[in-house]
């Protein structure tokens, strides 16, 4: 792809009625970046992923991804999309009664395709992020790191262009936290655009990746990590 994977250009954003908790937006992803979005809580950073991930309209503004304009994407294509785009949920949203595999697997079954077709594949990407031994588990079972990482693979199963995560290290320990920066950097290394919401300020600076940090709703800084 030429241009920007994903432009924002004059962006806000407001729930209902409510004050705009997202303004004047701009910015740009280019394909193969790895950036974070940084501020306090409450600042917006769940609210930018969303409109990302096709969940919430901007109110003003333009967003292109994958070079297309969102609001002009029929409703009927905007599932594809949103299927180019992995999410790693603050909350997980994992499926209590299914199996981590089978939640990591949930992407690729609705895609249509057969278990046969990616069973293997899943047992190594559940063995990538320290699961294999954790495979029959139901969700409720798993540690909170554990349903991190699970979360990770299961957004990642599917191959997207770009990966999104809110707050991905908020339940874990620094050297949990480090392992997954690492599968980060490492899905980037070959070839996602990922964008991590984080205020985790230490795992920002180690990573040494540029950042966009929002204050109140608007984009004050564009900056970088302080290196690994
Ligand atoms: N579903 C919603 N309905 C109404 N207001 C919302 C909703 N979700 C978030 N907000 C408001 O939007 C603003 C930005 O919230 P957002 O969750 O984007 O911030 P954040 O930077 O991700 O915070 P945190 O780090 O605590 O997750 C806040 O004022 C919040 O109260």
């Amino acid at each position: 792809m030429a241009g920007p994977i994903l432009r924002f250009e004059g962006v806000a954003m407001r729930y209902g009625r409510a004050p705009e908790v997202l303004k004047d937006i701009g910015f740009e992803l280019s394909p193969g970046s790895f950036h974070f979005v940084t501020g306090a809580s409450g600042a917006g950073k769940s609210s930018l992923l969303k409109l990302i991930y096709l969940a919430e309209r901007p109110s003003r503004g333009r967003i292109e991804l994958f070079s297309r304009d969102v609001d002009a994407v029929a409703p009927a294509d905007r599932p594809f999309l949103r299927r180019r785009i992995g999410v790693v949920f603050q909350e997980f949203r994992l499926l209590e009664h299914l199996s981590a595999f089978d939640n990591c697997a949930l992407p690729l079954r609705i895609a249509g395709q057969k278990p046969e077709s990616y069973r293997g594949d899943i047992a190594e990407l559940l063995g990538w992020v320290g699961l294999k031994g954790r495979m029959h588990a139901l969700p409720a079972t798993l540690s909170g790191g554990e349903k991190q990482r699970l979360a990770i693979a299961r957004a990642v199963v599917a191959r997207p262009d770009i990966l999104l995560a809110d707050e991905p290290t908020g339940n874990v320990d620094d050297a949990l936290a480090l392992r997954i920066l690492r599968l980060f950097v490492e899905l980037n290394r070959l070839g996602t655009t990922v964008l991590i919401a984080s205020h985790d300020e230490d795992l920002v600076a180690r990573s040494g990746q540029p950042v966009f940090h929002l204050e109140n709703g608007r984009l004050t800084a564009f900056g970088r990590g302080g290196g690994r």
